[in-house]
């Protein structure tokens, strides 16, 4: 359940009346997501999402999320856009707590992942790195090697007890990961958690791209390894190679990936499955009982470092 600020009518209203978007007539709050508190604005005008940030989004880099969302969405990207009020801004405040009302975007994610949708994934994250490339703010990645360091220090010492052996494995893997980390690939701006929730389609065509809160600027093909992860396994585990295939061929054909990029994919992918894995067994060790949000199950993407501790080489993705 994720409304954590509820907001009475007369703060709605008020907050409003800053827009030239009419008049509320129903305003729901939205039950997925675990991050902000996110609302379905109606008003005599049009649908929109109201966004109240809660504590994980620090305030100082809100300007860098709305200011992607605005310039990706200029030019072409179907993301959400930023409402801008009479003032000319896009940020105010509603509850205590940082607001925006952003455009809405038709479409549903996909619960079961196809072919054709990791295929048109594969487009769109390319065309979201090339639409990126003249975004002149940037942002570092928080959950890069030094972000991982910090996390592995804090769930270290209590990981048995999600699964025996699990806290020796996160510390061998960050010492690894630091050794071999790359260092020259293309940077840019990158989604950095583009998993199906956050991918929308209507009528099997890609409708949309949502939920830039963990943007930042990093590699490019790490984006692509996030995917890859999060997109091309299946619910028994294994990992499926022809959605791989499709969805990196699909990229290239967007924006071509040079061959070291294409060679440090496994590298990548290890990387991607540990961030996951630590900020997942971070809140599943740290979520208060019974709290409304369940935490998601960290030894998904344990299973997942392991099958790529356990790949030589991009062929093992059916790709190079
Ligand atoms: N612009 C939008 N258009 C239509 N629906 C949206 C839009 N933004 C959010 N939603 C709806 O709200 C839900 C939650 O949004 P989002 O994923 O951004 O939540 P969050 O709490 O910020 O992030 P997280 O997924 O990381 O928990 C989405 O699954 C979708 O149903
Ligand atoms: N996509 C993340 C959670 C929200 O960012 C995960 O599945 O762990």
């Amino acid at each position: 359940m994720a409304v954590y600020t509820e907001v009475p009518d007369g703060e709605l209203n008020t907050f409003l009346a800053q827009y030239d978007l009419g008049n509320v007539v129903a305003c729901k709050g939205i039950a997925e997501g675990v991050e902000n508190s996110n609302y379905l604005l109606r008003t005599t005008l049009g649908t929109y999402i109201l966004t109240l940030y809660e504590k994980r989004v620090a305030r100082e880099d809100l300007p860098f999320f709305l200011g992607l969302m605005e310039h990706l969405a200029a030019k072409g990207l179907s993301c959400p856009t930023p409402i801008h009020a009479r003032d000319g801004q896009t940020l105010h405040e509603l509850c205590g707590r940082p607001a925006v009302i952003v455009s809405f975007l038709e479409g549903m994610w996909p619960r079961r992942p196809t072919e054709r949708h990791c295929q048109q994934l594969g487009a769109a994250l390319a065309d979201l790195h090339l639409k990126g490339r003249d975004f002149t703010l940037s942002r570092a990645n928080a959950l890069s090697l030094a972000g991982w360091q910090k996390l592995v220090e804090a769930t270290k010492d209590r990981a048995d007890e999600v699964e025996p052996g699990l806290g020796k494995v996160i510390v061998d893997e960050l010492a690894f990961l630091n050794a071999h980390w790359p260092k020259d690939l293309e940077i840019g701006v990158i989604h950095a958690d583009l998993f199906p929730d956050n991918v929308f389609f209507l009528n099997d065509r890609l409708s949309g791209l949502i939920d830039f809160y963990f943007a930042c600027t990093d590699f490019l093909a790490y984006d692509l390894a996030v995917c890859l992860n999060a997109w091309c396994f299946e619910p028994d585990h294994s990992f499926n190679i022809t959605k791989a295939r499709l969805m990196v061929q699909a990229y290239q054909s967007v924006r071509p990936v040079p061959s070291v990029e294409t060679a440090a994919l496994p590298l990548l992918c290890r990387g991607s499955a540990l961030r996951f894995l630590l900020t997942r067994l971070y809140d599943w060790l740290n979520h208060p009982p019974g709290a409304f949000v369940k935490p998601k199950d960290p030894r998904e993407y344990l299973r997942k470092l392991r099958f790529h501790q356990g790949a030589a080489s991009a062929g093992a993705y059916g790709i190079g």
